[in-house]
């Protein structure tokens, strides 16, 4: 352990945000060049500030200067958490930062990886085998069970004509068999349901692990470049789809299509005549339904993300609530709320219009063929090419025929929609990280000092590769002192820390430790072992002093807290500090301007310098000052 960091940010309140207004000038040059606004907040949130940071400063102050300084404050906000998460949390980072993120529905839908798909099913094949086999069983009980009641029926009707038939010798044998086939179908049923079930909820586990897995190994970048919320999405609703559509199509795609070519081979052994009707006629019908289906499904689509559109409206508002009241919008806000809420009623009050005519066509249509079926079949039994027993079978084959078919109809929407969230969770299952976690080289206690070196390091965000971040920067950081970084916002600092991390690798130059390239050290040692990260708002530590004090270890026990800085003497500190009085007694001071180090000594050779380090003093003294004012303000006004 021979590195620490330390991140001392301070957390800025709304009072010494408004307090920086009076920094507008060099503000508004910051983001001239550094803000780009992501959403219509950040748009509106730029306008104003802009505007506003042009005009003189400090008129009429406190009063003024509260209102003026709440717009700035909303921005700093934002770049302040980044500050502080900068290390712990980069996705806020690329948040505040407002760095173009991926859209979920941003691109066409990745192809189903099948290779990843078997992977995490072929622990569960018995399972799935035995499923299968079950309601394939299922289905062929299906297709048994009209001909057994024809069976029947045929037996009844012999009763009615003859009155000496003995009855019940006659149904026994028949309703045996048809009990039995009930029987061996509820068995079937339970079985197949309780087995792909077993095989649904395993493999849906494997493939949360799975996906969890990767995506914690991920590149820093990939949380860049992804939203949170799609990656939970993709851990929780995407795997229950795929789930759902997985056992749906095993368990009712199968026995649909099973029960759809059995009953029309037993409609055909019945009656060929009759077959041949429903040939010419069923296929048109369910070419009609299926026009009708899909325009329906266009429709429920639109209506889908019309009702994304409104929830995105909702999110980006609530998200931003801070933001919202600063700039008195909420009317606005509750006014497109509800032109977007509205426009998603009127959609799916119209798919609720569309579902209901296609569901009275159909029931029409079914009808009409059970209407057909009896007047054929009639006539067919009055010329005795036909039984009574045969036509109740035909009958409910025909249903058994259409039930499976309007399930297979729905099954497609589900099987298109679990396929496509399939391959999205695979799509980040097989996914590979640069930076891998583990492997590579690490320095053996004995050989480690702590000497770290930046060689000309040229880095741009792989999100935001136009702006180069840092450039031709150098900075040795020698063994055992402590160096603090400091600068104006979006200087550089939190990058120059997130680069030693290895949390991206460098376009150009190197970092190295004991003259190790960091590329070559094991990743997991160099986070893990040997930098330690502290985030710490209010360290001042007096470097020297302690060194002094403790470095005989002293005749009096160092209280807890001098004792842990007693043990980061010994390393190697990385400042970072947003607070200049909290860096003083560094051995090295560098200032951080525009990626490169503008200014480096220790306090005393920096401030003679009256260059960029003053000035940030002198900065940092009006805004104490200002920040006093506002007090002494706020406490006369009780
Ligand atoms: N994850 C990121 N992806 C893309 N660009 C980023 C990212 N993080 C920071 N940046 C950009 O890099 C530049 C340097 O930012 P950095 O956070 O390193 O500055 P800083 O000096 O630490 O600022 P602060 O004092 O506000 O923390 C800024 O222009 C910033 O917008």
């Amino acid at each position: 352990m021979a590195i620490s960091m330390y991140l001392s940010r301070v957390c800025l309140t709304k009072n010494y945000l408004s307090r920086l207004t009076q920094q507008g000038r060099k503000t508004r040059e910051l983001f001239t060049d550094k803000f780009q606004p992501r959403n219509r907040f950040q748009s509106h949130f730029w306008f104003k500030q802009k505007t506003q940071t042009s005009q003189p400063l400090n008129k009429g102050f406190p009063a003024y200067g509260l209102k003026f300084g709440f717009g700035i404050a909303g921005g700093l906000i934002l770049i302040c958490c980044k500050s502080q998460h900068a290390l712990c949390e980069p996705k806020r980072k690329k948040n505040s930062r407002l760095i173009e993120t991926k859209d979920e529905d941003q691109g066409p839908d990745p192809n189903f990886n099948w290779k990843e798909f078997i992977k995490v099913l072929l622990p569960e094949i018995w399972y799935l085998i035995a499923a299968i086999v079950s309601a394939f069983a299922v289905a062929v009980v299906n297709i048994q069970i009209p001909m057994m009641l024809g069976e029947l029926v045929n037996v009844v009707a012999e009763f009615t004509k003859d009155a000496n038939v003995d009855y019940f010798s006659e149904i026994r044998q028949p309703a045996i068999k048809l009990i039995s086939m009930y029987g061996l179908q509820a068995a079937m049923t339970t079985g197949y349901i309780a087995l792909l079930s077993t095989v649904g909820e395993r493999v849906a586990c494997r493939m949360r692990k799975e996906l969890f897995q990767s995506l914690i190994r991920q590149d820093i970048v990939f949380f860049d470049a992804h939203k949170t919320g799609e990656l939970i999405n993709r851990l929780t609703s995407d795997v229950q789809d795929f789930k759902s559509s997985f056992k749906l199509c095993i368990s009712q795609g199968l026995r649909s299509a099973t029960q759809t070519i059995g009953c029309i081979v037993s409609l055909y052994l019945l009656s060929p005549k009759l077959t041949l009707l429903m040939v010419v006629v069923v296929p048109s019908l369910v070419a009609g339904g299926a026009l009708i289906g899909s325009g329906l499904r266009k429709l429920s689509k639109a209506a889908q993300a019309q009702i994304a559109q409104a929830t995105s409206v909702a999110d980006e508002a609530l998200g931003n609530a801070r933001t919202v009241r600063a700039f008195a919008m909420e009317p606005k806000e509750i006014e497109l709320f509800n032109k977007e809420a509205d426009q998603a009623m009127y959609m799916n009050e119209n798919l609720g219009y569309g579902i209901g005519v296609f569901q009275g066509l159909a029931n029409l249509a079914l009808n009409g063929i059970v209407l057909g079926v009896m007047y054929a079949g009639g006539y067919l039994m009055a010329t005795h090419e036909l039984s009574p027993g045969d036509l109740m079978s035909f009958l409910v084959a025909t249903q058994t025929i259409q039930r499976s078919l309007a399930q297979m109809s729905l099954l497609f929407g589900s099987a298109v929609r679990g396929v496509s969230a399939g391959a999205r969770v695979f799509e980040y299952t097989s996914l590979k990280p640069e930076i891998p976690l583990t492997g590579g080289q690490c320095i053996p206690y004995y050989a480690m000092y702590g000497n770290i070196e930046f060689k000309n390091v040229s880095f741009s965000y792989p999100t935001r590769p136009e702006q180069e971040v840092l450039h031709n920067f150098s900075l040795k950081i020698p063994a055992g002192k402590v160096v603090a970084l400091c600068g104006l916002s979006g200087g550089g600092k939190s990058t120059i820390a997130a680069l030693l991390e290895r949390f991206y690798d460098v376009k150009n130059g190197s970092i190295t430790v004991d003259d190790v390239d960091i590329k070559d050290l094991d990743p997991s040692w160099l986070r893990g072992r040997a930098i330690g990260f502290i985030n710490q708002r209010k360290f001042i530590p007096n470097v020297k002093e302690m060194r002094t004090r403790f470095s005989y270890l002293s005749l009096r026990w160092p209280n807890s807290k001098e004792e842990r800085y007693i043990r980061i003497l010994s390393r190697t500190v990385l400042v970072i500090a947003h607070r200049l009085s909290t860096i003083q007694n560094a051995d090295i001071i560098a200032v951080v301007a525009n990626g490169r180090i503008a200014e480096l000594g220790d306090h005393l050779t920096l401030k003679r310098k009256r260059g960029l380090y003053w000035e940030l003093i002198k900065q940092q003294q009006i805004e104490d000052e200002v920040h006093e004012q506002n007090t002494k303000y706020r406490e006369q006004q009780g």
